[in-house]
């Protein structure tokens, strides 16, 4: 979360691009197996905690069961970038600190084994990766500290917790910025950790909504599982290149799914509810014990 910039003064016309919570990186140093992570990591976390971005909180819903695509999302509202892009493909990762941003630029840059590389302004981490049969270059930005008005990247992904709901608005400051500054940038939004199931404060619909407002896509994933990193990861270069996020040949329908899938849940549901009618006996049992071991201290209920 910002310290330099008070909230406040985001409002001001002339700050109005400037973003605290971006850094870049100004050392060009490669990361190996035996360093450690940067520092910024160490000294971060308390900013996060002291974070006082009050200024749309709400209660959260009920968690919903992850959906990973927008499906208010066409297939041709986020392809903004008209042509192929020449040179490597810049995918920049913004958000309030302590969202994941660094783990998830690590998970996308493939470096779990800390061996990627920086590109020659050692501002990003530079992969090569083949998407649908096509090689491209790609350099990621884990974070941008500068005026907004001065990033350049063909995708712009606003990363926010869903464990934590300031984060979510201020992916929702960031992408009026964005807008603002540079209305033809991809933008996906993306919420991380979405492993912390029980400490969650933003939900799936409440997200895809949100991303459906600005017309753009919404991934959920953990960072730290590796989870839908590799689907984001395909996304933003598709994005990039100035196609469709989806699989060639796949629609937004497609992956979302709706109307076709059923969640683990329900299907689960539906399985045992099939069951219970042809055994009735057992159902009468499970009433029973159900009502007897309300009681935890009479044993002999059971
Ligand atoms: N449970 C869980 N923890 C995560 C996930 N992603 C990141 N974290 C943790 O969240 C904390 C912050 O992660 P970072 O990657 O440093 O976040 P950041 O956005 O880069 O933070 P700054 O560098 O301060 O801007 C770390 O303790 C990570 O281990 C995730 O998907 N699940």
């Amino acid at each position: 979360m910002p310290t330099d910039v008070p909230e406040d003064r985001l409002s001001n016309d002339e700050n109005a691009t400037k973003c605290d919570n971006m850094t870049l990186s100004s050392t060009p140093t490669v990361r190996r197996g035996s360093t450690p992570l940067p520092i910024k990591h160490l000294l971060r976390r308390e900013e996060a905690v002291h974070d006082d971005c009050d200024w749309m909180s709400g209660a959260a819903g009920p968690s919903a069961s992850p959906i990973s695509f927008s499906s208010a999302l066409d297939n041709t509202s986020t392809v903004a970038v008209e042509g192929r892009p020449e040179g490597p493909l810049r995918i920049a990762l913004l958000g309030q600190n302590g969202v994941g941003k660094s783990s998830l630029a690590i998970a996308l840059a493939g470096d779990m084994d800390r061996t990627a590389s920086v590109d020659s302004d050692g501002e990003g981490y530079v992969r090569v990766v083949d998407v649908d049969d096509e090689e491209s270059t790609i350099i990621i930005y884990d974070n941008w500290r500068q005026d907004l008005s001065a990033l350049q990247c063909e995708v712009c992904v606003l990363v926010f917790s869903v464990t934590d709901r300031r984060s979510f608005h201020r992916t929702a400051q960031l992408r009026l910025l964005l807008r603002e500054t540079q209305p033809q940038t991809p933008i996906i939004l993306v919420g991380n950790k979405s492993d912390l199931v029980r400490t969650r404060e933003v939900t799936s619909q409440e997200a895809m909504s949100s991303a459906a407002l600005y017309n753009c896509l919404y991934l959920e994933i953990s960072a730290s599982l590796d989870h839908r990193t590799p689907e984001l990861l395909e996304c933003a270069v598709r994005l990039a290149r100035g196609q469709p996020p989806w699989p060639p040949g796949t629609s937004a329908e497609d992956m979302t799914g709706v109307g076709q899938r059923e969640s683990i849940t329900s299907r689960a549901k539906r399985f045992l509810s099939s069951l219970v009618p042809r055994y009735p006996r057992e159902r009468e049992v499970g009433k029973f014990l159900r009502q007897k071991s309300r009681s935890c201290h009479d044993l002999g209920a059971l």
